[in-house]
């Protein structure tokens, strides 16, 4: 018999069927635990599914936006509704196939594998099926994918119904789990985050393009106004994105328990890891009663994770970090996050004391979120390392090293454990390096890039041959005059467009390669020199000496600020008056020489700021210093930026690169330095040519004198009248010799008294050039006085060997010069130290005055030309114009002949200085050089006769010895004799 229910019936049961679902159902949101019923899945899925369905569209949006996968979209088009409403609720993951060497391709997020059994890739729609889908939630008996919930403190009850906090975790962050194969999840961690699996192509994002989509993701999960902090997973390139500070790591869905159908047993809450195939390996050791060592390699990952454990110590003399063995679990566990690193248990505690199944504790969670922070990143750069490779600057990091080994021009130096490829291989590995995540990698600058295009197309490593330059528009007394490496120097400049920095040594002749280059470009002038105002009027006289083809009354030396600048083919100026001059006029030049370029370093200063404007207009900018960096290569960045405006616009970007420039609480700190050879390479190759004086030292004479025009603008009104005063004197003739001998002395001393000032600016620009060790030598206490005191003022150490100076400290005065570093200047008197001592330390001497008899001036200078010195010495002779020095210096010159001749002096004076003959063109100034000549002929043949007798004893002295001699040989009588006859004053 058939019991048939009555319509009322079935309603009723119906209805308590749907209650009692419904207390279930409540049940289940209230018991976590009972989640591992069948139906805890779907209830859970069904609730995820809806919550998460707003934010399908938005997901979509960026595909769409992004115009990626556009498979995917079109199959959602077909179904419009999709799993969300036209289907039972379900936590579908991805299946991706699996690669070969075992790195699973990911699949079409679309296609995935459900996680109630069914297998999605029959079903064309997927809006939650991608490998990250907020739907990973549910699970059943089949499908061996459950949610555990043996750790209820991840539940949050204000979550909606069927959540907890493991799930909310996986929707809200958006996180990387990836399904690699229908049974298993892979959990690629890397560096940062999660490794890229599948195809990198199209897949790993670099983490400047993940912050872009990061940000604008939050944008739109705070906009999400569901009541739940829930967000979802934006398809593939987010599943990859690195981890960032504050997500829960993916390892949260360690909690889903994962079960291998393969395998055929469930692998309760497994995350299974990808080891890395030439994963660091290393092992735990017994260290102590309760603790335990780890021994393993450098591994960045590892040491961020040591550094969470509460009981970490570590041994700096075994460079080895050991632990409580209370840590060990979590340790054990937490490695197993890092793709790059496999440790061997503690002997004695099997896989099984660490049970992979379980889940993370809350310090694994902790762990694994310091993985995540920015630190994990590895980061590295690219460095040039020549005119034709660049190295990989970064530390071990397994993967990047499969890409390098793919390049056939890599090369690993044992030694530095580095990398290097050549140039044109750049592009491909810096595509193969993005596809890193996990990495940041600094790139070459866009100034190297530009500089060396030519490297990064082809494999050619050989310079390219700078062509010689065609000079027969410039004067050809200067062209033929060039040495061989001078020549270069101009041909280099114009093969850079005139636009160069030239840095030779000191004394190398860059003036006369200036001028020489300027000239060439002669069609685009008025030229323009900038130069210290001490030598604003050698430049007159060295443009004048090279450049005969140019009217004299065509360079005109900018002396005030009222002075019509441009109004000459040639305009001197010295720094100072640049910065009073009209900014349009300045910038109206279109050559422009800036001699000692390094006074521009500092781009705060007022010269810096009114020549920089104008370096930029120019077409030709020709920058000449011997020390272009004296300390530090910040110093150079606004001589860069003066010849090559483009290669760094922000001084940051220099600064970072090559002044290891570093935040301070106070700003930003510049002083460091960093890849110099980098910036050597560039700069020799885009803008500079620098040549030192042992490089060319065959090509130099001995001796190089040299006569620096001082300016005398400076000098006061009473001192002017004085010397103007004696000098019409003296053109009046005089009755007898001794009123002519005094009036002559008078003469000098008001000289010294006239250039004290410029010779004192002079040793400081010199000074602020790098002039590491120079010779000053003056004939007056006034002037010594003057140099002396500034030099204590600057803080320079000096000796000081005058008349005062007992013989017996004189040779300590000397080892002091010689041997320390710290004693740059030795001040000398002309007559009391011209001899008898040896300052080979020296190359440079400057005589601050002159003096009469070319005996005494030439021994002077060989206080540093001698034996143990290895260089070319550099004689600087301050020659002031309107003063003795006008009568002074055409007769040292003419005497040097006749000593010269005599074989006194080594090289000849008159063919290696320049060109004097701007004196005399007034008739009164013969009168007063034949007086000159007649008073120290006469008068001075005697003391002449003596100095060079003891001159002539003392080179057979030293011939015989051989070595360094230190000792004043000149008698006390004698030298006295001398000495009282030229310090009448
Ligand atoms: N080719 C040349 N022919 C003749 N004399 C030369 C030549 N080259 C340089 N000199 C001389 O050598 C001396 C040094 O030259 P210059 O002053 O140009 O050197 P520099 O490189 O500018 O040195 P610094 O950096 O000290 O200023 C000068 O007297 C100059 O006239």
């Amino acid at each position: 018999m058939s019991l048939s229910l009555t319509e009322e019936q079935k309603r009723r049961i119906e209805e308590n069927r749907q209650r009692a679902l419904a207390r279930r159902a409540e049940r289940l949101a209230a018991k976590p635990q009972d989640m591992k019923q069948p139906n805890g899945g779907q209830v859970l899925a069904k609730t995820a599914n809806q919550t998460c369905s707003n934010r399908l569209e938005g997901w979509q949006q960026q595909y769409v936006k992004q115009g990626n996968r556009s498979e995917f979209l079109h199959q959602n088009t077909h179904n419009p509704t999709g799993p969300i409403q036209g289907k039972p609720p379900s936590a579908e993951v991805q299946q991706p196939t699996v690669r070969p060497h075992g790195i699973p391709q990911r699949s079409n997020p679309a296609v995935g594998t459900s996680l109630d059994g069914h297998n999605s890739r029959s079903e064309p729609v997927g809006s939650m099926q991608n490998s990250s889908s907020p739907c990973f939630v549910g699970s059943d008996s089949h499908n061996k994918v459950q949610q555990t919930s043996s750790h209820p403190e991840f539940l949050q009850p204000s979550y909606p119904s069927g959540f907890n906090k493991v799930t909310a975790a996986m929707l809200s962050d958006s996180n990387t789990l990836e399904q690699t194969s229908s049974t298993e999840f892979m959990l690629s961690l890397n560096k940062n985050g999660i490794e890229c699996v599948g195809n990198e192509e199209s897949q790993c994002v670099n983490s400047a393009d993940w912050e872009s989509s990061c940000n604008s993701e939050m944008k739109r999960d705070s906009e999400t106004k569901n009541g739940t902090n829930v967000s979802h997973f934006y398809g593939a390139k987010q599943a990859l994105k690195p981890f960032a500070a504050g997500e829960n790591v993916a390892l949260t869905d360690g909690k889903a328990q994962v079960s291998s159908a393969s395998s055929g047993g469930a692998l309760s809450g497994t995350v299974l890891l990808k080891k890395v195939p030439n994963a660091l390996k290393g092992k735990c050791m017994k260290h102590s009663e309760d603790r335990f060592r780890v021994e393993v390699g450098y591994n960045a990952e590892l040491i961020s994770l040591f550094k969470t454990l509460p009981s970490r110590n570590y041994d700096p003399v075994s460079k080895m970090w050991n632990f409580n063995l209370e840590d060990y679990n979590d340790l054990m566990q937490a490695v197993q996050c890092l793709p790059s690193v496999t440790l061997q248990p503690l002997e004695g505690m099997d896989a099984k004391d660490f049970p992979q199944a379980s889940l993370p504790s809350s310090t694994m969670l902790l762990m694994c979120k310091n993985l995540q922070k920015p630190s994990a990143i590895l980061r590295g750069r690219c460095v040039l390392v020549s005119r034709s490779r660049f190295e990989v600057d970064i530390g071990y990091h397994p993967d990047s090293i499969g890409a390098f080994k793919q390049i056939s021009s890599r090369n690993y130096d044992m030694k530095t454990r580095k990398w290097s490829f050549l140039l044109e291989d750049y592009q491909r590995l810096s595509e193969a390096l993005r596809s890193f995540p996990s990495l940041q990698v600094e790139p070459l600058p866009k100034a190297v890039v530009q500089t060396f295009a030519s490297q990064f197309e082809k494999t050619s490593t050989d310079p390219v041959d700078v062509p010689e330059a065609e000079l027969s528009r410039v004067d050809s007394k200067l062209v033929n005059s060039l040495m061989p490496f001078q020549r270069e120097g101009v041909n280099f400049a114009v093969s850079r467009e005139g636009r160069l920095l030239l840095a030779d040594d000191m004394g190398l002749g860059k003036t006369i390669q200036a001028i020489c280059i300027a000239a060439y470009y002669r069609k685009e002038w008025p030229l323009l020199v900038v130069a210290p105002s001490s030598v604003r009027f050698s430049w007159a006289e060295a443009i004048h000496r090279w450049l005969p083809s140019i009217d004299p009354d065509g360079i005109s030396v900018i002396v005030t600020g009222k002075d019509n600048l441009s109004a000459s083919l040639v305009n001197i100026i010295s720094f100072d008056l640049l910065c009073k001059m009209d900014k349009q006029m300045i910038a109206s030049f279109k050559v422009v020489i800036i001699d000692e370029s390094h006074f521009l370093k500092n781009m705060k200063t007022a010269r810096c700021k009114a020549a920089m404007p104008l370096l930029k207009a120019a077409r030709r900018v020709i920058l000449l210093s011997g020390t272009p960096a004296m300390s530090r290569p910040s110093e150079l960045y606004t001589q860069i930026t003066a010849v090559r405006p483009s290669f760094f616009p922000r001084y940051q970007d220099f600064g970072l690169r090559y002044c290891n420039a570093k935040k301070m609480p106070w700003g930003w700190d510049y002083s460091g330095s960093d890849n110099l050879n980098e910036l050597k390479l560039l700069l020799e190759e885009s803008l500079m040519i620098r040549r030192l004086k042992a490089d060319v030292l065959s090509q130099l004479p001995a001796k190089q004198r040299k006569m620096v025009v001082v300016a005398m603008e400076g000098m006061n009104a009473k001192t002017r009248a004085a010397l103007a005063a004696s000098a019409k004197e003296m053109a009046k003739g005089y009755k007898n010799k001794q009123q002519e001998k005094e009036a002559l002395l008078l003469f000098y001393n008001r000289t010294a008294e006239a250039k004290v000032r410029c010779a004192v600016e002079y040793i400081v620009d010199l000074l602020e050039s790098g002039r590491e060790k120079f010779l000053v030598f003056a004939h007056h206490k006034l002037v010594l006085d003057a140099v002396c005191e500034e030099l204590k003022r600057k803080e320079v150490g000096y000796i000081r060997i005058d008349g005062s100076t007992p013989s017996a400290e004189r040779q300590n005065l000397c080892q002091k010069f010689q041997f320390s570093e710290k004693c740059q200047v030795a001040v000398l008197s002309l007559t009391a130290a011209n001899m008898g001592i040896t300052l080979s330390a020296a190359d440079l001497v400057v005589f601050a005055e002159l003096f009469w008899n070319p005996g005494v001036l030439i021994q002077a200078e060989d206080r540093v030309h001698r034996i143990g010195q290895s260089s070319s010495v550099n004689i600087h002779y301050l020659v002031a114009k309107g003063t003795a020095d006008d009568y002074l210096w055409p007769m040292i010159q003419e005497k040097m002949k006749v000593l010269g001749q005599a074989g006194l002096s080594e090289t000849n004076f008159s063919q290696t200085t320049e060109s004097t003959d701007f004196f005399y063109k007034d008739p009164k100034q013969k009168t007063i050089y034949d007086l000159f000549q007649r008073s120290f002929s006469k008068d001075g043949d005697e003391v002449d006769e003596a100095l060079l007798l003891e001159a002539c004893q003392e080179m057979e002295q030293e011939s015989i010895t051989l070595s360094v001699d230190s000792t004043d040989s000149t008698s006390p009588c004698k030298k006295r004799r001398i000495d009282d006859f030229f310090s009448k004053q």
